[in-house]
């Protein structure tokens, strides 16, 4: 479904990603890892086409998304950073967000399970860092859209709302979408990954699912095992 071949980008000096190569088949949730600063983010900014890659090719279904917009219709992007105007509410911003995508919503359930109704109409710049994750979240999910795409979907959330972003997770994977989500939970992980997609020096370190790469570092608890991999690299 997604196909990234050789790919290369660099920041000035700084090489991000070098010649990474990596295949996601449609369907299942899919774990973006590594550590800090390893490209979680940039790989994904290349897939959206907010960050130009210097070299390499990335498609879609078999097209290339190089400069092309229209792909961008099937597609749910959750931020890691969600930068909403501070001076609209919630509901403003709900409103404009339906309003610039020319497809179906359904946000009506999803402010009642994240528990925003009471907040439709205050400003996003007084919500708390929780909330604003819980609006960014409805603003993700209220679109139906076969990729799923999440940078970090549980930052700040408490155990209730974590539970309905697991459980509205699993609802799409049923429907049979596919869902892309980086993390440093590996709790959630362990959880939730039907396979790990590990970068490490710009490249593909590990790409399984989570019992395999358990197996592969003979650990049992994932955060060990993700270390024993990271260790062995720079042994
Ligand atoms: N627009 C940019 N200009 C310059 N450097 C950038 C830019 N975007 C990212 N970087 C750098 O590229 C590297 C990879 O960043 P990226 O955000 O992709 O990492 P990440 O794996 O998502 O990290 P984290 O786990 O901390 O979120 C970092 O060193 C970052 O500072």
């Amino acid at each position: 479904m997604i196909d990234f071949k050789n790919l290369h980008k660099k920041f000035g000096k700084l090489v991000v990603l070098n010649g990474l190569d990596l295949n996601i088949k449609e369907g299942g949730i899919f774990a973006i890892l590594g550590p800090n600063g390893s490209g979680k983010t940039t790989l994904i900014k290349c897939l959206l086409g907010m960050v130009i890659p210097n070299e390499g090719t990335i498609t879609y279904k078999n097209k290339s998304v190089l400069r092309k917009w229209d792909y961008r219709n099937d597609l749910n992007y959750l931020p890691q950073i969600a930068n909403f105007p501070p001076n609209l509410t919630v509901l403003e911003l709900i409103e404009m967000v339906k309003n610039l995508r020319p497809k179906q919503s359904n946000e009506q359930d999803l402010i009642k399970l994240f528990g925003l109704t009471d907040s439709l109409h205050k400003k996003l710049g007084n919500l708390s860092g929780g909330t604003k994750q819980k609006v960014n979240i409805v603003l993700t999910f209220m679109f139906d859209s076969n990729l799923i795409i999440l940078d970090e979907p549980t930052n700040g959330l408490d155990p209730i709302a974590l539970i309905h972003l697991k459980e509205l997770i699993l609802k799409e994977k049923a429907k049979g979408k596919t869902i892309l989500i980086t993390t440093h939970i590996m709790s959630f992980v362990d959880e939730m990954a039907d396979e790990i997609v590990f970068i490490l020096d710009g490249k593909i370190y590990f790409k399984g699912s989570v019992d395999a790469l358990k197996t592969q570092t003979k650990n049992d608890n994932l955060e060990h095992a993700i270390a024993n991999l990271i260790a062995k690299q720079y042994a």
